[in-house]
């Protein structure tokens, strides 16, 4: 196998662990079951925005936030998300890819944060909407 076909095996690999794990996972596994259907159509687009993100293979050139905003899940999300791909990727990518993408996938967990969850409770929990006056 070339080395590039390694990579985007090792890619679609992880990418299947990840949604291995997700789907035991109490907060995320109802996430995904409502809104995926096609699940290697997924796995394919997923593996395809890795690649670009770790190798700037031009695979993927979507806009991964817009398809989140539709999504029904709460703050908790984000750290059942951050665990699931941490132990994929720790178990199937290389080091400095699984450096890479870990780097990559705090700072877009953060953005979806941000972007998805603007306000703050009076309890400090991140809110999609202001807290009522
Ligand atoms: C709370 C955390 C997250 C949840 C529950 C979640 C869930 C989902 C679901 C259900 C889909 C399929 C949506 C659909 O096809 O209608 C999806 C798509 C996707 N997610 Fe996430 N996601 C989360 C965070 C992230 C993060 C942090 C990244 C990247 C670092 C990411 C990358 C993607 C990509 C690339 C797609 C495909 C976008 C496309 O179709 O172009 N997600 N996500």
């Amino acid at each position: 196998m070339s080395d590039t076909s390694d990579r985007e095996d090792r890619i679609y690999r992880m990418v299947q662990r990840f949604y291995e794990l997700g789907n035991e996972d109490p907060v995320l596994a109802p996430v995904f079951a409502a809104a995926i259907t096609d699940w290697p159509g997924h796995f394919r687009i997923v593996a395809d925005f890795w690649s670009h993100a770790l190798y700037g293979s031009g695979r993927y050139r979507g806009h991964p936030f817009p398809v989140h905003m539709h999504l029904d899940f709460g703050p908790e999300a984000f750290d059942a998300w951050l665990k699931a791909f941490t132990q994929a990727v720790a178990e199937i990518l290389t080091p400095l890819e699984a450096q890479n993408a870990l780097g990559r996938a705090r700072h877009m967990t953060e953005s979806f944060r941000v972007g998805l969850f603007p306000f703050t409770l009076a309890d400090g929990t991140p809110s999609r909407m202001p807290p009522k006056t």
